[in-house]
Order: C-alpha cells, then structure tokens, then sequence
C-alpha cells in the first residue's frame, strides 16, 4: 500500500515538474515560418488546421501512442548527454558502459514477458517486429512453408506484410472474427495445414481492445508444430504477458505504447525450439545479425525502464484504469442511450473503450469533440473516411461503425479528466441528436429499419 501511494505522489510530483503546457520553440526560422503558417495562439486558445480550440485538448488517445513516463525520461537522459558511447566500440569505458546499459534494458524487456534476455532483439518497433516475423519466418523456412494465418482484424502492419507475401506466391488465410472481435478456435483448427508456416494473432486489439483467447491458440499451435507469432504492442504492460503460458514463438513489442520513448521497440524471438528469421536488415550484425544498426541507447533504456514500471505498477494501474472505464460508460449511458460497446464486453483490456453512437455522424461527432484528443480507430488509418475495417469484420452496420470513438485511458488520466469528456461527448451527441431527423423518427416510435426508402 505504501509504495503504491508513494508511486501515485511521485507521479505527480514528476509530472508537474516536467509537464509543459508551452507551445515547443522550433530552433530554425524555416522551421518556425512553416509552423507559424498552420498554429497561432493567444489568450483564448490555439488555432491549427483551421480549428479553433480553447486551450490544449485533454489526451484520450493512449492506444496512438503514450506520453513518456517522466521516470522513463528520467533513465534515458544520462545517455544522451554523457553516457553517450556506441553500445557497439570494444575500445572503451563509453562503449562499455552503453552496452551494459543495453543489456540491462533487454533483461528488464525479457522479464516482463518471461522469457530470457537471449531471446530479445532491439528494432524500431512493433511494425518492424511485425515484418521480421511474418515475412521473415516464411522467407526462412520457404522451401516447406508456404502458407500463414492470420486475422481480418490485425494491425496493417501484419496485414500487409501478408500481402507482400502474396505477391511473392505465398498463401494467407485471414480467419473471420465472430462479433464480439474474436476468433473461432475451430476455424483456426481447420485452417492449418501442412505447409503452414506461422499463425500470426494479435493480443489486444488496438482499435477495440478485445483480448484473443492466447492460451488457447498457443495451445492449437503446438499441437499442430506451427511457430505462432503474436503482436503484442497493446497487450505489453497492460495485460500479464507470458511467453511460455501463450507458447508464442515470436513476439513483437513497441516502446512509445507503455510509456517510454517512440522509435523503439523489441522482437521477442523464441530459443528453444529454435525459430529462425531472415533479416531484413543488412550490416553491422548487431542484434546477432538479425537486426543490423547501432542500437540507439537512450531508447532503448527508456524501453527497459517503462518495462521495468509496468511490471511494478501494472496492478495498480490495471485497477485505476477499469474504475476509470467505468465512470466514463456509466457517466454516458446514464444520458444517452443507443450507445453500444464495440467487441466483447467481457474479453477486453479496459483501458480502451469503443462505442458508437446511434443516429449520429461519426466525422461531425469527432470534429465537435475537439477539446477531447481521441480517434474513431487506429491512428494510421484515422485520415480515412472509411468505416473501420475492424469493426467491419464485427459485423458492425456501416452506420454504426462510421460512428464509433475510441477512448482510450492510461496511467495518467484523470477522473476529472473523464468527467469532462463525459459532459463533452454528450453534450455534442444530443446537439447532432436534435437536428439528426432519423432520430426524432426514433423518439416517435417508428421502426427506421421497417422504412421503405424510395429509390431514385
Ligand atoms: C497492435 C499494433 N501493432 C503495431 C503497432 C505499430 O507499432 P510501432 O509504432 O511501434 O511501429 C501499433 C501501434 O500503432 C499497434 O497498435
Ligand atoms: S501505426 Fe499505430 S495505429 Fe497504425
């Protein structure tokens, strides 16, 4: 109890203390003209792209990515401005002390997860890992293994390194969701076959949240002899992860999701049995020749730092963020109705909450609620007007799935913080509510799907 008091002061103590609400000085006057062309701020609020919103917006949207913890920070600085060696040079002490301070990231990376320091590779990220495992798994092992499996809701990442496959004669079957976001087990089952390579499943779903039943899969894999690959980018610090219980082979991991910096992330890749990748990336032979470049310390500290917090606070994170979801469902649904959770109610990480809204207008709702940082999806297609192709695969009605929102609740939200995007949502639901006419049909007792609209 003490230390998780202490933790939550500490927190607070750091964060007034490194938490700047200034606008950041760009260094070149280029760089400020083509700033000052698009961003202008004065007493009452900041002008960009064309909106204008009264101060900064509050942040839900932690899927995206995450605010670095200021302890994360913290651990990193000494390597950027006095510990600054190549973790690589065998000549001296700045070379040394960055490659213990690698090695202790990768031991507190490998720690969270169960698995051994030896088997954590240092990249770029979760897509990067996502790469090095479909496509470099195949690429490996291409003379018998022709065919993946995966899913219709996986990271673009995953999928399109799928579709690369394709290009090259591979094979990939993209196993349906049922409409709670998850797979049917028996699908996967029948899916496999000899010549299958990998089965690549997410762990938490980033656009909805939804948790796959891993144990199981680990469970099919291993009795089929298929390496099973798993993003866990969303899953990392959030929910426990165990290498062993999930019989995974491989596993990808992103920094800038827990807390620590962007840039970095790590390629859980399994030793025993041995699974084998090809590279993708040619040079120096750092990462044991699997991933060529010098490996960038101060990120990767901060990885094994955040690694390091959320093995310490998930619980008490874990808790705060659940009571967090909840006064933010109860606080809408008690002035709205027709809001309905997106994917399993029961099976989700509860930091993230997708919900759409009846009868309104996704891209008007988003554009009203610009005092609230959320998304109607995954950051990487959030400049698509499209329907989410997740929630697609649900089996959500266009019209329901054009009016979702994320939310998206992490170690520092706050209650008052929830309380103003509850009182913000609803207000910008009722408003587009009133002048929506399907709705006032609604409120009449007309049955809209009864209606026969007149084609012309
Ligand atoms: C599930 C999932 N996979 C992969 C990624 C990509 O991670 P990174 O930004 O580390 O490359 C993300 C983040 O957007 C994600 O949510
Ligand atoms: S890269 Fe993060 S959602 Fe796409």
């Amino acid at each position: 109890m003490a230390s998780k008091l202490l933790a939550s002061t500490l927190r607070q103590t750091l964060l007034s203390k490194f938490t700047t609400t200034h606008h950041v000085r760009p260094l070149s006057t280029a760089a400020a003209a083509a700033v000052s062309a698009d961003y202008h701020e004065d007493t009452d609020g900041i002008t960009m792209k064309g909106v204008k919103i009264s101060g900064r917006p509050l942040y839900l949207d932690v899927q995206a990515t995450s605010p670095v913890d200021p302890r994360v920070l913290d651990a990193m600085l000494p390597y950027y401005l006095s510990r600054y060696g190549n973790p690589h040079s065998r000549t001296h002490l700045f070379g040394w002390e960055s490659e213990n301070a690698v090695e202790a990231a990768r031991s507190q990376v490998a720690s969270l997860i169960g698995a051994s320091p030896k088997e954590i590779i240092f990249t770029s990220g979760a897509t990067e890992s996502n790469n090095i495992s479909v496509k470099g798994v195949l690429h490996f092992y291409k003379d018998k293994k022709r065919h993946v499996i995966t899913t219709q809701t996986e990271h673009k990442c995953v999928l399109d390194s799928c579709r690369h496959l394709q290009q090259e004669g591979f094979e990939v079957t993209y196993l349906p969701v049922k409409s709670d976001g998850l797979i049917d087990l028996d699908q996967l089952r029948s899916a496999i076959r000899p010549d299958t390579g990998l089965v690549s499943v997410m762990a938490v779903n980033n656009e909805i949240g939804v948790i796959q039943p891993m144990e199981e899969i680990g469970q099919i894999c291993k009795e089929f002899n298929v390496p099973f690959h798993t993003d866990a980018a969303q899953a990392l610090g959030k929910i426990p992860v165990d290498v062993e219980k999930w019989n995974v082979s491989l596993m990808s991991l992103s920094g800038h999701k827990i807390y620590g910096p962007k840039g970095v992330g790590a390629l859980y890749l399994r030793r025993r049995p041995r699974i084998r990748v090809e590279p993708q990336m040619n040079g120096g032979g750092q990462e044991r020749g699997l991933r060529s470049g010098t490996v960038p310390t101060p990120l990767v500290v901060g990885m094994g730092a955040a690694c390091e917090l959320a093995k310490m606070e998930m619980q008490y994170d874990e808790k705060r963020i659940k009571s967090l979801q909840e006064r933010l469902l109860n606080g809408v649904r008690e002035k709205l109705d027709g809001v309905v959770v997106n994917g399993s109610e029961e099976r989700r990480y509860a930091g993230n909450l997708n919900l759409s809204f009846a009868y309104v207008e996704g891209e008007s709702l988003l554009m009203g609620l610009k005092e609230v940082a959320v998304s109607s999806g995954s950051a990487c297609t959030s400049a698509s007007l499209e329907p989410s192709y997740v929630l697609r695969a649900l089996g959500v009605d266009e019209d329901m799935a054009h009016t979702s929102i994320r939310f998206g609740i992490g170690r520092f939200t706050t209650e008052a913080e929830i309380d103003r995007a509850v009182e913000l949502t609803v207000h910008q639901v009722e408003k587009l509510r009133e002048m929506s006419p399907l709705y006032e049909m609604v409120k009449e007792g007309i049955n809209i799907k009864d209606i026969q609209w007149s084609q012309h």
